[in-house]
């Protein structure tokens, strides 16, 4: 199967100083990517350049299989659809507004979440952060991607909430599109994701699916702890996938 995107070799970073180094790394359509790693590891970074963000210092980046270089709102239209960490919804204006202005399917956002139903004429600044949240992904969501990319959609928001946003991406991966999540909830994101990547230092510790990661979670979150940006050298996970 052709992957949706794929690095190979990719160096990735700021003013030409790499932050991440020789990632490879697929999403395929249909299932859910972990991108995991402590912070400052490089995962933005990674989400940013996959997203035709930032230009890759060097290796090679393929959109279904072609080398790519276009900009994120070139790829939007190609069936990319990005939840960046900073909510990207206007918070001046209300529910219905940010919903017509992303011109997207609001029956379908509404299907998604219900919860946003009686919420559609209150200003998104005045939603809570997991409304807010479910609207950035919904109207994500709700334009049709092949390819989703998030960072950290649960930020902040309580568990209840949390899973709620990533049944929603499960449920989207079921009907053929490929998802990856940048996430700090590692345990709920491992209930929902098909294959793990671990980041740290701006290198792939470990790469794997979801029931290789879950055998080795206490591991894994050790290296959490441990590996920051910081050199606390401590030895590299295997890589197994
Ligand atoms: N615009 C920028 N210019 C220069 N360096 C940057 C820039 N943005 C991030 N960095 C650096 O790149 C490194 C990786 O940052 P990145 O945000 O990709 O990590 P992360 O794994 O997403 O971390 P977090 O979980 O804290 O968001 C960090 O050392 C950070 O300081």
């Amino acid at each position: 199967m052709t992957a949706l995107v794929e690095a190979r070799k990719l160096c990735a970073g700021y003013q030409g100083v790499p932050v991440v180094r020789d990632l490879d790394l697929t999403v395929e359509p249909g299932e859910v990517v972990a991108l995991l790693g402590p912070n400052g590891a490089g995962k933005t970074t990674t989400l940013l350049t996959l997203a035709g963000e930032l230009r890759p210092i060097s290796g090679d980046l393929l959109v279904d299989g072609e080398p790519s270089k276009a900009p994120l709102h070139k790829r939007a239209g190609g069936g990319l659809g990005f939840v960046p960490e900073e909510r990207s919804i206007f918070m001046s204006q209300t529910t219905a507004e940010n919903l017509r202005v992303g011109r997207c399917d609001v029956d379908r956002v509404l299907e998604l979440f219900p919860e946003l139903k009686p919420k559609l004429k209150t200003t998104a600044g005045l939603l809570s952060g997991g409304e807010q949240q479910m609207l950035s992904l919904g109207r994500a969501l709700a334009r049709g991607p092949r390819l989703l990319l998030a960072d950290e959609l649960s930020l902040g928001l309580a568990p209840l909430v949390v899973a709620r946003l990533l049944a929603a991406v499960r449920a989207a991966a079921d009907t053929g599109v490929g998802a990856l999540l940048v996430e700090q909830h590692v345990r709920k994101v491992l209930e929902v994701a098909d294959r793990v990547y671990v980041l740290r230092r701006g290198v792939v510790d470990f790469a794997g699916t979801a029931t290789e990661a879950k055998a080795r979670l206490s591991e894994l979150e050790g290296s959490y702890l441990s590996g920051g940006a910081a050199d606390d050298g401590a030895e590299p996970l295997a890589t197994s996938a």
